[in-house]
């Protein structure tokens, strides 16, 4: 949230409503003031880029109420209540319900400011997981994560690639989702109902490779790959005699005088940073009928927020733990480091942080000590929850029984706590 944030303050007193939003917007808010409940929910929304100030105490609906109504539609929603001194009780039970913060009248006016501050830092972040837990679960679609324009071209590019048939030469460093981009062009076209074969160029002694490619028969065969697509990683690596043979059934699209019907996808390092004899004229001159580019992470920063969301829900996945929390910490890494390893190098720090191993991401999994205690509460039974319905395979009840908590209690729970127990079933079949 770049732009200033709105609290929405809530306030039947007329004297204390244009006295409190001054105050607020001192405070570097923008305020939108209601004098009752009504308007108020009229106006926000479940994505309402901000935090409710409501006093309790008011005709027709009261703050309590209002909480209430707000909780269903957004869980998320800081809700602070305002309250004289006969209703500390109540509010008590509503912060245990899940409002943000309660102030009794008279309030410190620098007491509000403060705890309106910390709900706001604490909303942005919310909005912002949210966002990209969205982009990500669009994005797993199409296989290619990624909102850079790059990207974004390449994910356009490979039903048109995977129709078109041609041999295509994928360059960059290592780790930058260049196979990745090989097997979904083989999955999108005609060929996916036959092999991809992919071949390390760079980790097999030359004359294996080749009679292993070559021999006509066995499973590493091109011959058995036919009609399916030939993957070969590191070209650049290859040793002359084998690019030799390389150029001849590109050149052929024969084996031993039997045609084989092969569509071949080559990797590379970039052209400037491979030795300029690395890959023989005729082998590069033949295999780039089309030459495309996956650059670096250091070079489209924007997705890698994007790719951190998406290969921490693989880890979670994979590992079978809950999905942490993004924090602020974690977000710092995030947007500082390099990433010379690139996806590869995300991909292990998205596997440290749903573990918790990670430095940068300890503690990951709850707001800050500071942050007031109502909050704490909830992201720890949040976390508790989840947990247990994971570590049960998905099954409700045997998750309550885990928890010792009555049927009632746990829905309203999870409610509460918007868990989405279906996308946790899922989590878990995957
Ligand atoms: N844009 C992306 N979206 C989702 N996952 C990605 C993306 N790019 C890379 N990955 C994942 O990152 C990991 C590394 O990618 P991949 O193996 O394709 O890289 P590479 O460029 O072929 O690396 P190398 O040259 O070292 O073999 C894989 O697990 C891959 O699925």
């Amino acid at each position: 949230m770049t732009e200033m944030p709105r609290v929405a303050l809530v306030e039947d007193d007329e004297d204390l409503r244009v006295s409190t939003a001054q105050l607020l917007s001192l405070g570097g808010f923008a305020v939108d003031a209601f004098p009752a409940a009504a308007p108020a929910l009229a106006a926000i929304d479940s994505d309402y880029p901000g935090v409710v100030v409501t006093d309790v105490r008011m005709p027709m609906m009261s703050g309590i109420e209002l909480f209430q109504t707000l909780r269903t539609r957004d869980p998320e929603l800081p809700v602070i209540l305002v309250t004289g001194h006969a209703d500390v009780p109540m509010a008590v039970d509503a912060l245990h319900a899940g409002a943000w913060d309660f102030l009794a009248k008279p309030f410190d006016p620098a007491a509000l400011v403060a705890a309106v501050a910390r709900a706001a830092t604490a909303r942005a972040l919310a909005l912002d997981n949210r966002r990209l837990r969205a982009l990500a679960s669009e994005a797993d679609e199409s296989g290619l994560v990624g909102r850079s324009p790059a990207i974004v071209r390449l994910r356009e590019m490979i039903p048109v690639l995977a129709n078109a048939d041609i041999d295509l030469l994928v360059e960059g460093e290592t780790g930058t989702g260049k196979e990745l981009l090989a097997r979904l062009i083989h999955r999108a076209g005609k060929r996916a109902r036959h092999r991809f074969l992919a071949v390390a160029c760079a980790a097999l002694p030359d004359a294996l490779l080749e009679s292993e490619l070559f021999a006509g028969v066995g499973d590493g065969s091109v011959v058995a790959a036919s009609r399916g697509t030939l993957f070969l990683d590191d070209v650049d690596h290859a040793q002359p005699g084998l690019q030799a043979r390389l150029v001849q059934l590109v050149e052929e699209r024969s084996v031993r005088g039997s045609p084989v019907d092969i569509r071949v996808i080559a990797t590379a390092a970039e052209e400037a940073r491979r030795a300029s004899d690395a890959i023989t004229p005729a082998l590069l001159y033949r295999l780039a009928a089309v030459r495309l580019r996956m650059p670096p992470l250091h070079e489209r920063r924007e997705d890698v927020p994007l790719l951190f969301a998406h290969l921490v829900d693989l880890s979670a996945a994979r590992l079978r733990r809950p999905v942490p929390a993004l924090t602020q910490g974690t977000r710092d890494h995030l947007s500082r480091h390099d990433w010379p390893g690139n996806v590869r190098e995300l991909a292990h720090f998205a596997d440290r942080f749903v573990l918790g191993l990670d430095a940068e991401a300890s503690g990951a999994t709850l707001p800050p000590s500071t942050a007031p205690l109502p909050g704490r509460v909830a992201a720890f039974e949040r976390e508790a929850i989840v947990e247990a319905v994971l570590a049960v395979g998905g099954d409700a009840g045997a998750a309550m029984d885990r928890l010792g908590l009555p049927r009632k209690t746990f829905y309203y729970k999870v409610q509460r706590h918007g868990i989405d127990l279906n996308a946790l079933r899922r989590r878990v079949e995957r």
